[in-house]
């Protein structure tokens, strides 16, 4: 039984290689998933998140506004430490009990997907980490293409992590992705590989 934590920095390319990991036969389980289902309508988090950042970050149908609490959050981080406080441990549990639903289930091979497994301590819950690393232009670069933000905005959300060079120095494995998706699934293959772990 192996639990492999995937981490690396926004938009690295961490959902590009739990996908190939996905395909190759592992159970993934989706840190930024929980986290968005703890703050939908009737979870305890919802409820400390609208106790504390005021009804006006709430949408008409009373879905938080995710684009709008980030703002807030990624812009002021006595409030980001003030989020995470109340989202970390929930996520946290949740990823525990999904750990257990697997391997009770008989599940060997499990990716934890999860971009704050160094900053929110939660190393103890995986055998192993692999970090996914680009340069910091192509983070930024990938980050303004897909979510729309300006430098400025892709910066912000950067900066409130612990720098992905950090990051490599305390992976087991380092999967570098600033080349093509091709080249990445090839890195990913040649380490499964060498374990014996294809197939
Ligand atoms: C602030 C929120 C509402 C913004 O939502 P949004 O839909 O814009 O972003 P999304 O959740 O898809 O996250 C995108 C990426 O942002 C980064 N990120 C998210 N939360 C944080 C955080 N607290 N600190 C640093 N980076 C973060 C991650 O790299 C993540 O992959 C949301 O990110 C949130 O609730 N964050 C707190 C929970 C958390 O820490 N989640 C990360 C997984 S544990
Ligand atoms: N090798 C690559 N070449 C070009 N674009 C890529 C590559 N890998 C990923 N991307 C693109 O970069 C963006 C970020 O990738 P991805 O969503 O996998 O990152 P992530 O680390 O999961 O992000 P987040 O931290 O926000 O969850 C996506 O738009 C994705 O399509």
């Amino acid at each position: 039984m192996l639990v492999i934590g995937l981490t690396g920095g926004i938009a690295s390319g961490k959902s590009t290689v739990s996908r190939i990991l996905r395909e190759l036969g592992f159970a993934i389980i989706d840190a930024d998933r929980i986290a968005r289902e703890i703050l939908s309508p009737g979870h305890p988090a919802y409820q400390k998140v609208i106790d504390t950042f005021g009804k006006n970050i709430l949408m008409e149908d009373g879905q938080i506004d995710r684009a709008k609490l980030g703002k807030i959050v990624f812009a002021n981080r006595e409030k980001l430490l003030v989020l995470n406080s109340i989202t970390h441990p929930e996520v946290l549990k949740e990823i525990r009990k999904k750990i257990k639903e697997l391997t009770s289930a008989g599940v060997e091979r499990i990716v934890v997907d999860i971009p704050l497994l160094f900053e929110a301590k939660m190393t103890s819950l995986v055998d192993e980490i692999w970090v996914v690393y680009v340069p910091e232009e192509e983070q930024i670069k990938r980050l303004m293409a897909r979510n729309g933000f300006s430098r400025d905005e892709a910066l912000a959300r950067i900066r409130s992590q612990m720098p992905l060079e950090e990051k490599v120095k305390l992976a087991d494995v380092v999967i570098d992705n600033s080349g093509s998706i091709e080249s990445t699934r090839e890195q990913i293959l040649t380490i499964l590989q060498k374990r014996k772990w294809n197939g």
